[in-house]
């Protein structure tokens, strides 16, 4: 089937930068080729993890075009294309499409709350921009703007329209966007804490910000839900939900700690950028508490590598 490519597990890819914080296309070839050797399916290139909104557009056509040098054909791309200005987006979208990627996303606009027809719009001229399948990312707690079924229908009768990437913390919102739109139409999981209810609702897939610094772990839960071994996919969730809270809970932001954990690993990928803050002081010194806990995970459910 076409849209089997987008099923699986698809990290979202991580912003990577040098020391002085500038974007590092040696950092971004190692990231992306390490994520491959994992084995994930696909990577969401330029979204929230990518730290999207706080780089330009030409730190942003750098990035897509490092990642597509190292995975083009290799692995399904997908690049969020969402900026502050519909022109923005449009250009970033024509790009991802020289570059070869398989499909564009985007975020509704930001800042103004502007009426849905102002969404329907923007969406809508990203997805006649290009000749690429368009998936919606629906991430309310971040946007102000939660998809409604009422404009998810309207964009339907867009063929380019294959799917959303629903960050809502409901999964119901997943039952609802699946009830509403044809069998073959892909919804994401978001929320990497509902990762087994998410899929047990409906989602085909996922794409989430944390699986780039513990792959295995969804992998091996995506596998027990293939398998429909759901006491197994809860022992999982529920380690992987002890570690995201730990991401979490350190000075900085999430991606801080990741990023600190990743040079743990002998994987340099800079830190983050501001107003985003680095992990500092006395956190530092839990970063290797939380690597051991992937570590500890992983042995658990038989993961080698
Ligand atoms: C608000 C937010 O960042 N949500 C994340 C989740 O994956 C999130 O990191 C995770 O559930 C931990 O809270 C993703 O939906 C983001 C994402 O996929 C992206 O980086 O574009």
């Amino acid at each position: 089937m076409l849209l089997d490519k987008y099923k699986g597990i698809i990290p979202a890819f991580y912003a990577c930068y040098d020391e002085s914080g500038e974007i590092s296309p040696e950092r971004i070839k190692l990231l992306a080729n390490h994520l491959y050797e994992k084995g994930v399916q696909g990577l969401y290139v330029g979204g929230s993890s990518g730290e999207c909104i706080y780089q330009n557009l030409e730190e942003r056509k750098a990035t897509l075009k490092y990642v597509s040098e190292s995975l083009k054909g290799k692995l399904t791309l997908i690049a969020h294309v969402g900026a502050p200005s519909t022109k923005e987006s449009v250009e970033l979208a024509k790009y991802a499409e020289e570059l070869g990627y398989d499909a564009l996303s985007a975020i509704p606009p930001i800042y103004f709350k502007l009426p849905e027809s102002s969404i329907e719009k923007y969406w809508t001229e990203i997805m006649d921009s290009t000749e690429l399948p368009f998936i919606i990312y629906n991430i309310p707690q971040t946007t102000g703007y939660n998809l409604s079924i009422n404009l998810l229908t309207k964009l339907l009768k867009n063929d380019k329209l294959i799917g959303v990437k629903n960050s809502s913390m409901p999964v119901m919102d997943i039952e609802r966007f699946k009830a509403a739109a044809p069998e073959e139409f892909i919804v994401f999981n978001g929320p990497d804490e509902q990762y087994v209810s998410g899929r047990l609702i409906g989602a085909d897939s996922g794409i989430g910000g944390t699986y780039g610094v513990m792959p295995e772990l969804f992998l091996k839960a995506e596998e027990f839900v293939v398998a429909g071994n759901f006491s197994e996919a809860r022992k999982i969730q529920r380690d992987i939900n002890d570690i995201i809270i730990a991401l979490c809970s350190l000075n900085g932001s999430m991606y801080s700690t990741i990023k600190e954990i990743y040079k743990l690993r002998g994987i340099n990928i800079g830190s983050v950028r501001g107003p985003l803050e680095p992990v500092s002081g006395e956190d530092l010194g839990k970063i290797e508490i939380i690597k051991n806990m992937i570590d500890v995970a992983k042995q658990k459910f038989g993961i080698e590598n």
